[in-house]
């Protein structure tokens, strides 16, 4: 079984993660993780911390010579801009007057659709610096390193991942067009949506550039793909162990995600279940689904197939034309506080969403395979493969030695 957490706060010192439970011999590379870091802050419409961030990233434990030792691994990412934010999160006490004379001066106008005004209510706080500052997607920097090295994992068995935008507000990749592939991943990342259709891009574009000269903020659907996948990984036997369940959970935990579809998902609710399906055929002793609508798991277990995942993102939060509020302070009505902020971060939730499938994919692969080394685990998922008898033979989607 893998675990991981993560620890750290926005403006803090440090953001800290920690992945307990891979095994020996896993290729682990600070240059990987830092790649995936710097894909997390690409993006038309992202704020001016990206621009500065540098994400600064060591590795304190768990690897030797570029490979995991079975041990946890534990990440620091070094926050940046932390020299002008010591008074605002210092862990020592600070000076009151210190602290309200500069940028740490209580925030109590609660922005809708943050955590804000819930976080004070439930955590006793007069003001929502202590939640916004955890609440932060910036946490999501920590789960994109932990999901480099869940891919690093996959990777070894032959399973690769790619993720891309489907949509930005209401503009949208026409249904149908064609699936990214692991190997278009450099093609992704220089497009400035992370989107697969350049002339859906182009209106992508010219969409965030409306929306922030209006003061406004969007959001949209990005797609997780997995390639090589065993068939059944997951469970059918009860309901936490159900692959698309874990995914569903891992994918709303990102910041601002509120919808995830499996597959088809919503789309497959509007058809007759005799045009809802992946048929099988037998084709010269193995068998093929002649579609992938149901996005490659059935019955919470992976099929073998192109796992497809969709996360929808709701508009950011911190509207420029800032939405009303009452201030706590005062009870009277107020603009909600405004920091500065992403107009549409679609495309870096769209790398987060990676990394959580890698995490997930990476405990169900452990969870069937085991293994104290990636060779054990490789055995294990190679003598499985062997035993599915001829007559249940199915076709693994594009595993490197399939
Ligand atoms: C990559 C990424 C970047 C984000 N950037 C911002 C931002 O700049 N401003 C903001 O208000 N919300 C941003 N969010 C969303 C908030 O973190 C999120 O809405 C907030 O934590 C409340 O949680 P909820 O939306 O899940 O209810 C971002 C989310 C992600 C995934
Ligand atoms: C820092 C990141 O995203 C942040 C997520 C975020 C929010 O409210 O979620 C608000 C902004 O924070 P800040 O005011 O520090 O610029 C974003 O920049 C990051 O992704 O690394």
């Amino acid at each position: 079984m893998l675990r991981w957490l993560t620890a750290g706060e926005s403006h803090g010192p440090e953001l800290i993660a920690v992945l307990e439970g891979l095994p020996a011999g896993v290729p682990v590379s600070l240059d990987a993780i830092r790649a995936d870091l710097a894909r997390r802050k690409l993006g038309y419409g992202r704020g001016a911390r990206m621009k500065f961030e540098q994400d600064a990233l060591d590795i304190s434990g768990g690897v030797r010579h570029g490979l995991s030792l079975g041990s946890p691994i534990a990440l620091r990412i070094g926050n940046t801009e932390w020299p002008k934010w010591v008074d605002v999160m210092s862990p020592e006490p600070v000076d009151p007057e210190v602290l309200n004379s500069g940028r740490g001066a209580a925030l109590t106008r609660p922005r809708p659709g943050h955590a804000d005004l819930v976080g004070m209510q439930k955590y006793g706080f007069d003001e929502a610096r202590p939640v916004l500052e955890r609440a932060s997607a910036r946490e999501t920097a920590a789960r994109v390193a932990l999901g480099a090295v869940a891919k690093s994992f996959l990777d070894e068995l032959g399973i690769t991942l790619v993720s891309h935008t489907l949509s930005i507000g209401p503009v949208r990749v026409p249904e149908g067009s064609p699936l990214p592939r692991p190997s278009d991943v450099d093609t992704l990342d220089a497009d400035p949506l992370r989107c697969f259709d350049p002339a859906t891009s182009e209106r992508m574009v010219a969409e965030v550039d409306a929306a922030h000269k209006d003061g406004d903020t969007l959001g949209g659907v990005v797609e997780v793909l997995a390639y090589g996948l065993p068939p059944g990984l997951g469970s059918h036997v009860h309901w936490d162990r159900k692959l698309d369940a874990q995914l569903a959970a891992a994918l709303m935990g990102i910041q601002a995600i509120k919808g995830v579809e499996i597959g088809d998902g919503f789309l497959t609710t509007t058809r007759r279940g005799s045009e809802a399906h992946d048929e099988l055929v037998a084709d010269d002793g193995t068998i093929l689904r002649t579609s992938d609508k149901a996005g490659g798991t059935e019955g919470g277990m992976s099929t073998g197939g192109v796992l497809r995942v969709r996360a929808g993102m709701k508009p950011i939060a911190t509207v420029p034309h800032a939405l009303r509020t009452v201030d706590v302070a005062t009870s009277e009505a107020a603009p909600a506080h405004h920091q500065r902020s992403d107009v549409c971060a679609v495309p870096a939730a769209g790398v987060v969403a990676e990394a959580m499938v890698a995490l997930v994919l990476a405990n169900a692969v452990l969870e069937k395979f085991g293994g104290d080394s990636i060779a054990e685990t490789s055995r294990n998922l190679q003598g499985y493969l062997d035993a599915i008898p001829a007559n249940l033979t199915t076709e693994r989607a594009s595993a490197p030695y399939a």
